[in-house]
This record gives C-alpha cells, structure tokens and sequence, in this order.
C-alpha cells in the first residue's frame, strides 16, 4: 500500500521522535511507505528541517550498509535558559528550607514536564557521546535518571543504599557522607552494569558530592568509565568530594532565620559544550 507524502511525514516523525537515538535504516521506511528511498531521503530533509528550526533537536543520517536515520534531541540554549529560570524561580520558594541545609524537592522530581525538559538538558550535553548506561542512586535521582536516559536512548542502573536479596549478587562499597559524616553502603547489582560500560552519573541534588562520590567509588569496581556527572540543583558545602560535574541550578545561600534562598544558574553554561 503506497502512501502520500504528508502521511508519511507524520509517521516517520512519530517513529523516530519516539526512539531517541535509535538508527532506523532508510530501507525499513521504504518498504513500511511502499516508496523509493530518494523519496524517504526528502521526506527527511523536511522533517530534519522543521526539528533544527524549531531548535527540537536534529535527525542524523549515517551512510553506509549499516547506516539509517536517527533523531538527536537537543535542547537551543534559549530553550534552555527558560527551564532554568523556571527551576531557579520555584527553588527560591523558602517553604522548601529543610534542617541541614537542604531542600524539600520532591514536588519538583513529581512534576513529569520539568523531569522531561531536564532529561533532554542533560541530553543535549552528551548528544554526541556513547554513554552505554545511566546511573543513580536511589531515590529522589530516580526520575532524573529515566528522563535522561530515555532522551539519550539507553538504560538506568539504580544504585542502593542496602543490599536486597531480589538484587542477586551486589557489589558494596562504604563510604563517608561528606555533609554529615556518616558512614553509608553503596550496592549495585552485578548484572544490572557491564564491565568497562561508559556510564553519566545523574543525581537530583549535590551538597558535599558524598553521594556522587560513593558512586563514582562503586563504578570504579565495574571498571566503569565514568563519562560525567550531572546534577539538577548544587548548594554550597565546606569541602566537595567531586569537583567535574554540570548543574542547572545553584543554592548560593540558604538564610533559616530570614528565611531567603539564593539561587542562580549552575555551571552548565560556563562549562556546557553543545548549546548554541
Ligand atoms: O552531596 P551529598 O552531601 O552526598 O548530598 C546529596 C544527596 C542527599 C540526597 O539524598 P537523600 O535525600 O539522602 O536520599 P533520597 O534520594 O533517597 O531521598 C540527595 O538526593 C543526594 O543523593
């Protein structure tokens, strides 16, 4: 069955916007249109058109036998600039104030568009990377993790702070917490992470980057390579277990007695490669 262009296009959009990352030969739509690959050539021409003009991301095209198309989300850095602002707005809220210095924001990890847009930040700055897997620790980084994982087209393994028996064997490691001082457990399932798997080390928020740094600790007994480290919100701790990360978002200041909040934007565009 042979079909219109404009039936195409909506198609071939859906499919590959819904596949981040995923090569999808030029045949495979040739054969699901009823059409010649020049046309399939076109019909993406103007889909990449729109995606690049709409700052959406960008369909890359890889020649060869076991070339194809795949789409590449990335987010414009005015897109960008926008999710930050929002994020910095609602973090300035005082009612978030918890003992220690840190912050209530669980209602922010429940807002699914929020966690979507961050994912595809997070994304955008490893676009061109093979990050073969998502990693985080358990909980609250949980829902930063799939978002970005899924923008990025590949898997999350959720590192626990205890070990279950339905995990099978467990790789542990303790560590100290840099802002409280308390000694922790990392675990990670053996299967859940290849040995040598390039992984970006996600986490919601980082205060002496103890947790990260547990982390970073555990992979090392995967013989992972750990290709970055990102973080929705930083706030300001005495000493910091990890220095080379990307955050969106930075608690300068956090005054119980008056209760205020300092926020302003992370480093993401000091250090950010990858937005225009
Ligand atoms: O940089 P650090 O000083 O180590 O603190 C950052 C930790 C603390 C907090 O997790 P918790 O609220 O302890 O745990 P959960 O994510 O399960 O809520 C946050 O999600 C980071 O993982």
């Amino acid at each position: 069955k042979k079909w219109r262009r404009s039936a195409r296009l909506v198609d071939m959009t859906r499919l590959l916007i819904q596949e981040p990352h995923k090569l999808i030969p030029l045949g495979t739509f040739a054969e699901r249109y009823g059409t010649a690959k020049s046309s399939i050539s076109e019909d993406l021409d103007i889909i990449h058109e729109v995606l690049e003009a709409q700052g959406a991301g960008a369909l890359e095209t890889v020649s060869g036998a076991a070339g194809g198309v795949r789409f590449i989300p990335r987010m414009s850095r005015a897109q960008t600039e926008g999710v930050l602002r929002d994020l910095c707005g609602r973090l300035a809220d005082p009612d978030r104030i918890l003992p220690g210095g840190y912050l209530y924001l669980s209602d922010l990890l429940g807002d699914p568009a929020l966690i979507r847009e961050i994912g595809r930040i997070f994304a955008t700055l490893f676009a061109e990377e093979r990050i073969d897997a998502v990693v985080t620790v358990e909980t609250k980084g949980i829902p930063l993790a799939y978002a970005t994982a899924t923008h990025l087209g590949t898997s999350v393994a959720i590192v626990r702070r205890d070990s279950r028996v339905t995990e099978g064997s467990v790789v542990t490691i303790n560590a100290v917490s840099g802002s409280s001082r308390r000694i922790r457990t990392f675990s990670l399932a053996r299967r859940s992470l290849k040995e040598g798997s390039r992984v970006l080390i996600v986490d919601d928020f980082m205060k002496a980057g103890g947790t990260v740094r547990g982390m970073v600790d555990l992979l090392a007994e995967f013989r992972a390579e750990v290709a970055g480290v990102c973080v929705m919100v930083e706030s300001p701790a005495r000493e910091r277990l990890v220095d080379d990360y990307f955050s969106l978002a930075k608690v300068d200041e956090i005054d119980v007695k008056s209760r205020t909040i300092a926020v302003s934007f992370g480093n993401l565009f000091a250090k950010g490669v990858g937005f225009q």
